[in-house]
C-alpha cells in the first residue's frame, strides 16, 4: 500500500485577538493511493480547513503534510503551486471559474498554468474532457449562461485538466439539485475507478457506503468513522 497523503501532527490554529483558535487539532491520517475518502462533519468543524491543508491551499501552523513523500512545508510558495498544479485537481464548492471566460478557455488555462500538457494539445484535450462531462454543445458559453450542475461539471473537468493523480473536493454537490448531485457524484465515482485518489468533503448523511473510507471532523478533531471491506 503506498501512502499519497500523509498527515503528521498537522493542524492549524488561527488568531482570534490574543487567542488561538484550532480550527484544526493536530491529525495523523494516511490516505493511499486509489482510495475513496469521504470527509464529513456539521458546518464550521473544519472540513474545509482540513483539505486546504492536503491541497496546500494553506498551511499547516503545525507537523507536516506530505503529499506523494513531498513535505508541502518545504516548499515556497511558487514550487508549491507548480506541485499542486501537477498533482492535485481541485473542485471547489462555489466552482470558482472565471467568468469572463468561457468554459473551454477555463480548462485551457488550467492547462496554461501548469504548462505539462503540450500548448498544440489543450484544446483538443479541453475539448474532450468537456464532452466526456455531457458538456459538448456548451463550450462556447461563460459560466454565466451554464446551470450550477453545469458549471460545476466544467470545475471538474478543469480539475481533470492536468491529468492529476489526486482530485479533491469540497462539497461539490452542496449546490446542486438531487439529479445533478447524483451525476457529479457518478463523475468521483468514475475517477477513483480510473486509479485516482479522490477526496469529497460532504454534509450529506446518506450515500456513504460509496467510499472505502469516512473520515468524521468534530470540532476540529479527525476521527477514522469506518473503513469498508475491501478497500485499497
Ligand atoms: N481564515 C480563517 N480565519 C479564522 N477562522 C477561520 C478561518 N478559516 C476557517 N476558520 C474557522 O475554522 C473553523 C472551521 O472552518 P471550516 O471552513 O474548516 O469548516 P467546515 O467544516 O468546512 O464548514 P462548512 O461545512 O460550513 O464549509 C470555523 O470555526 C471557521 O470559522
Amino acid at each position: 500500500m503506498s501512502p499519497v497523503i500523509q498527515l503528521l501532527a498537522a493542524g492549524r490554529t488561527f488568531r482570534q485577538g490574543p487567542d488561538e483558535y484550532a480550527a484544526l487539532r493536530p491529525a495523523t491520517v494516511t490516505i493511499d493511493r486509489g482510495q475513496y475518502v469521504a470527509v464529513t462533519g456539521a458546518s464550521g468543524s473544519g472540513k474545509s480547513t482540513l483539505l486546504n491543508l492536503i491541497t496546500g491551499v494553506d498551511r499547516a501552523s503545525q507537523g507536516s503534510v506530505r503529499v506523494n513523500g513531498t513535505a508541502l512545508e518545504m516548499l515556497g510558495e511558487g514550487a508549491l503551486a507548480r506541485f499542486r498544479g501537477a498533482s492535485i485537481g481541485i473542485v471547489f464548492q462555489f466552482f470558482e471559474l472565471i467568468p469572463t471566460l468561457t468554459a473551454l478557455d477555463n480548462v485551457v488555462l488550467a492547462m496554461d498554468l501548469v504548462g505539462t500538457v503540450p500548448p498544440r494539445a489543450r484544446r483538443a484535450r479541453a475539448l474532450a474532457l468537456l464532452s466526456d462531462m455531457g458538456l459538448a454543445n456548451h463550450v462556447f458559453r461563460p459560466p454565466g449562461r451554464l446551470s450550477g450542475g453545469e458549471q460545476q461539471r466544467v470545475a471538474i473537468a478543469r480539475a481533470l485538466a492536468n491529468d492529476p493523480p489526486i482530485l479533491v473536493a469540497d462539497e461539490p454537490t452542496g449546490n446542486l439539485d438531487r439529479a445533478n448531485g447524483e451525476r457529479v457524484t457518478a463523475l468521483f465515482d468514475r475517477c477513483v475507478a480510473d486509479g485516482r485518489t479522490v477526496i469529497v468533503a460532504t454534509h450529506e448523511r446518506g450515500g456513504l457506503d460509496r467510499y472505502h473510507r469516512v473520515l468524521r471532523v468534530e470540532d476540529g478533531q479527525v476521527m477514522e468513522s469506518g473503513m469498508a471491506e475491501g478497500a485499497p
